[in-house]
């Protein structure tokens, strides 16, 4: 039985690699080199073998799980998981604005404009701040249990920073860069294997591995964009400042987020980004506009598996050939 000296470097360990694994996965800041990470978890990897009764599935040196999954088991989210209603040009977009106007009287309120991430949704739970279980969302009812493969995904945390609470649900967008889509595509046209189509659907393919391993050797990325439920965390207002929290939890919160308060705002807002999306090292396939306060939120409520208050403002269609020669496949 290893004696308490051990164990106590093993929760120092562990606290120490999930602070830089946050640094440089999420804050992509590292403050030690790779070498000292290294050596950190080797010295974790060898008191684990030599004293296996301390292993925790949280451990950051068990990020890569077990063996491969037979199938994958199904889950029901605790919050049923929306659906986006969309606009295609400023019109609908205004109307969008107006409808909500109207139902607040007239208040004014500002809007969250997020890119629209063009991956595959998912949900991570963490109970007492430890992630244990990841799902896609499916129908938005229920959806896959996912949770080894997206152990693998580093800017996803195993361990939360700060203070969270007993239980926390939070919905992100996991998706594979472009470069990382180019070069994985590149690799098969090596072996003379299919190739994938886009960044979005080798994404999809990828998280729905049923070997960890495969998922492990891609490189997968998440933007985290809500919590689960507005109630989970009755102190915060609106959100906005649920980014800001979940920044402070650990969680990748994509930099291009901004707070409007006009309408004029955000079409500024999606102007900016129908030049700039191209530049990006990920797919966006539009503008997500929310409504900001909770309250606001949850007076407007759900028609279908729809908010009213939020709306995709997508971008044109562009034609796939000229998409993929972009990316330099061709
Ligand atoms: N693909 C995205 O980037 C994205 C998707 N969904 C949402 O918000 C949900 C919450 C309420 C309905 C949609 N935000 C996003 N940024």
């Amino acid at each position: 039985m290893a004696d308490d000296s051990i164990v106590q470097r093993v929760a120092e360990l562990r606290r120490e690699l999930h602070y830089h694994n946050h640094r440089y996965y999420v804050m992509d800041d590292p403050v030690i080199s790779d070498f000292d990470y290294d050596m950190l978890l080797q010295e974790l990897r060898t008191i684990e073998e030599e004293h296996p009764e301390l292993v925790t599935p949280d451990s950051p040196t068990h990020r890569i799980g077990g063996d491969p999954a037979e199938g994958f088991v199904q889950v029901e989210h605790r919050h049923t998981m929306l659906s986006l209603g969309n606009a295609f040009d400023d019109e609908s977009l205004e109307a969008w604005y107006r409808r909500v106007r109207n139902l607040l009287d007239d208040a004014d309120f500002s809007m969250t404009c997020e890119l629209k991430i063009d991956g595959l949704a998912v949900s991570l739970v963490y109970e007492d701040g430890v992630f244990v279980q990841g799902a896609t969302r499916g129908n938005g009812f229920v959806g896959e249990n996912v949770t080894q493969n997206l152990r693998t995904i580093r800017s996803i945390p195993l361990v939360l920073q700060g203070d969270p609470p007993p239980y926390l649900e939070v919905r992100g967008e996991v998706y594979m860069p472009v470069e990382s889509f180019r070069r994985l595509n590149e690799e098969r046209a090596e072996r003379g294997e299919q190739l994938f189509a886009n960044p979005r659907n080798s994404g999809a393919g990828t998280i729905r591995q049923l070997d960890p391993k495969v998922t492990a050797s891609r490189n997968m990325q998440i933007w985290a964009y809500s919590l689960g439920d507005a109630g989970d965390v009755p102190g915060l207002p609106d959100h906005w400042e649920a980014l800001e929290w979940l920044k402070s939890l650990g969680f990748r919160i994509n930099p291009n987020n901004r707070l409007c308060y006009t309408v004029e705002e955000v079409k500024d807002y999606y102007r900016e980004f129908v030049e700039r999306r191209h530049g990006l090292p990920y797919e966006v396939d539009g503008v997500v506009v929310k409504v900001n306060p909770f309250n606001y939120q949850s007076s407007l409520g759900v028609v279908g598996r729809e908010p009213r208050w939020a709306v995709a403002y997508k971008f044109p269609a562009e034609r796939a050939v000229t998409r993929l020669l972009e990316i330099g496949i061709n």
